[in-house]
């Protein structure tokens, strides 16, 4: 469904006098299969948004080539958007239109006819739990109603492969998980593959089959949820101990763990399994008279997964590439639009 080679994306950008070319994205390949559900997973910066939108033909790539569902995006750019759905971070629901009103001319821009779009608009409508919402204001619209309404929006010329670029970005804990009912069901319900660029890593975790993961405009991994969790070594145990027992705790600890690090009362070590570990060292711990407060094992999240990777966790590369306002370099350039 999705084919890419070498996708490349450099921004000239300012500060002050001085022009910089940023890479935002730096290389990419990537192969998506028919029915796939993929999670794009990266810091802030990381060129999640630049490759979605190559893909989805509103950029040109600077260099490399790539086919959606079967066109390519360059030179196929009419037949690519046909294809498609894609939900941008924004939303593309303009505040002055009600909702139906919005829906209408976005399905008849696809070529579909006032009755085909009326009955499929409000099946969405159904479907996605917005009923007796046609004729509000999106502007009148709580968050998660209106990021359901974007994906009404994405979804009204039945597309068989949908973007979403950070689908829940803003939303509260419970509208998230209510989008992520509708997004599983995208799948499950219609078939379609689902490409969604996320930062948070229990929403790559929860609806992706597989977990694509971007670092400074590279892939720097492409597995499954669980075998990524694989590569990481190991269960992570955590003591905390009585102020005067760290020292010893740190030594029982590094008799059985790798990288043991203290940090104030705490001791954390990584264990290959701590189901088998942690029995033994409880028994050593005691046998050595440390007065342990409490003891955290967790498995390995995707965070590990990141850190193993680039050396870096997620929240920390979110830091550096937006700097502590947040703000990320001020774009210039838009390189050039299919
Ligand atoms: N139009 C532009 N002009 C200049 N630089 C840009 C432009 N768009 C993106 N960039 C830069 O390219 C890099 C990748 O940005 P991109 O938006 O693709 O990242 P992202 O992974 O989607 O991040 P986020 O999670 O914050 O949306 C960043 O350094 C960003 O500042």
């Amino acid at each position: 469904m999705i084919t890419a080679r070498g996708l490349v994306q450099t921004f000239t950008t300012r500060a002050g006098k001085e022009k910089k070319e940023v890479r935002a994205v730096d290389g990419v390949d990537l192969d998506v299969a028919e029915g796939e559900v993929v999670g794009f997973l990266g810091p802030n910066g990381a060129g999640k948004t630049t490759t979605l939108r190559m893909l989805t033909t509103l950029l040109r790539p600077t260099s490399g080539t790539a086919t959606v569902a079967g066109y390519d995006v360059v030179r196929e750019s009419q037949q690519v958007r046909r294809s498609i759905g894609y939900v941008s971070q924004a939303g593309g629901v303009s505040t002055s239109a009600r909702a139906g009103e919005e829906v209408m001319d976005h399905g008849m821009l696809y070529g579909l006819s006032r009755q085909q779009v009326e009955t499929r608009g409000r099946e969405l409508f159904a479907q996605l739990q917005l009923d007796g919402l046609w004729e509000r204001m999106p502007k009148n619209m709580s968050g998660g109603q209106k990021r359901r309404l974007d994906i009404v929006m994405g979804l009204i010329h039945d597309p068989t492969l949908v973007f979403l670029d950070e689908p829940t970005t803003g939303l509260d804990p419970q509208a998230r998980a209510n989008l992520w009912e509708h997004i599983a069901r995208l799948r499950s319900d219609r078939g379609a593959t689902v490409f969604l660029t996320t930062h948070y890593l229990d929403e790559a975790d929860a609806l992706s089959d597989r977990i694509v993961i971007i670092d400074q405009g590279r892939i720097v991994a492409s597995d499954t949820s669980d075998n990524l969790k694989a590569q990481v070594s190991g269960d992570l145990v955590s003591l905390e101990v009585a102020p005067d027992h760290v020292g010893l705790a740190a030594q029982r600890l590094g008799a059985v763990a790798d990288a043991v690090e203290t940090d104030g009362l705490k001791v954390h070590g990584r264990v290959p399994r701590a189901g088998r570990v942690v029995p033994t060292l409880l028994r050593e711990l005691e046998g050595a008279g440390v007065a342990l407060e409490s003891i955290e094992v967790r498995r390995p999240t995707l965070d590990d997964v990141f850190l193993t990777l680039t050396g870096r966790s997620l929240r920390d590369a979110e830091t550096e590439t937006t700097g502590p306002s947040g703000n990320a370099a001020e774009p210039e350039t838009e390189g050039a639009s299919a």
